[in-house]
């Protein structure tokens, strides 16, 4: 019997849109009666389930809901609506540079980012040089990471999140920003991860790569969830919408 390590219930997250820039313009507009600002729904109604050990690509074209949706998921953001249930250990690779410290160093940042992620100073401490080396920025480890390429944070950050043992490996775009050998290296890793049994989340525009990686696709559409099937069907038809 699978176990269900992600619960989606019926969740709802609403935004407020900004049109007003400055305190004396919010102000103004609020004495004169006139909206400080309109509200927009960016996920409305989503209810699914994920059992252990499925991957899952969250599917959809610009402003769908995905990033929302996987940062519900992740903790970061709290639903307005609804509830979200996760089990075991969830690691999420997320936005590049989230959780890093500008003023620390690498090295400093490893340990930083690994205790969010759950571990203990002597895991991560047995685990740096792994860590590291996944990395490949060995030289810069001891620079603080506010002089880091964007593309030198995620090596970081991905090798940190795969080595925190994570029982839920949640990862959006972010892989764009690597170059293409350790893109590779990363998809390899993930691969692993799902062949350990782990469960994957991933939202992607590289609709080849998220077919290949993911059995199970669950489609958005502003902020609705239109389908949940398998990922392979979901991009012919997200293909097909724009032929
Ligand atoms: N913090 C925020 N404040 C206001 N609106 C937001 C915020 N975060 C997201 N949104 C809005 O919510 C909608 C969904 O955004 P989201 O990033 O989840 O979409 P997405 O499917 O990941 O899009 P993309 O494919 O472009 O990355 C968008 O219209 C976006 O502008």
């Amino acid at each position: 019997m699978s176990t269900t390590v992600i619960e989606v219930s019926d969740v709802a997250k609403r935004f407020t849109l900004r049109h007003n820039r400055s305190l004396k313009e919010l102000a103004v507009a609020a004495f004169r009666g006139r909206p400080t600002g309109d509200t927009f729904l960016a996920l409305d109604g989503v209810s699914f389930d994920v059992a252990d050990g499925e991957s899952v690509a969250l599917l959809g074209f610009n402003g769908s809901g995905k990033s929302t949706l996987l940062k519900l998921i992740s903790g970061v953001l709290k639903p307005d609506v609804g509830a979200i249930r996760t089990r075991g250990r969830v690691a999420g690779l997320i936005e590049v540079g989230a959780g890093f410290h500008p003023d620390l160093t690498g090295r400093e940042n490893v340990y930083l980012n690994g205790a969010i992620l759950g571990m203990s100073e002597q895991q991560i401490a047995a685990r740096f040089d792994e860590i590291v080396a996944f990395s490949e920025i060995e030289r810069f480890i001891d620079t603080e990471v506010k002089f880091y390429s964007s593309g030198m944070f995620l090596r970081l950050a991905f090798a940190v999140a795969v080595h925190s043992d994570p029982e839920v490996f949640l990862i959006d775009e972010i892989l764009a920003v690597g170059d293409e050998p350790f893109q590779r290296k990363c998809i390899d890793r993930i691969k692993q991860l799902k062949g350990e049994g782990r469960t994957l989340v991933i939202v992607s525009h590289d609709l080849d790569m998220v077919a290949r990686l993911c059995e199970r696709g669950i489609l958005l559409e502003k902020g609705k969830m239109v389908a949940d099937g398998t990922a392979t069907d979901l991009v012919s038809r997200m293909r097909g919408e724009h032929e």
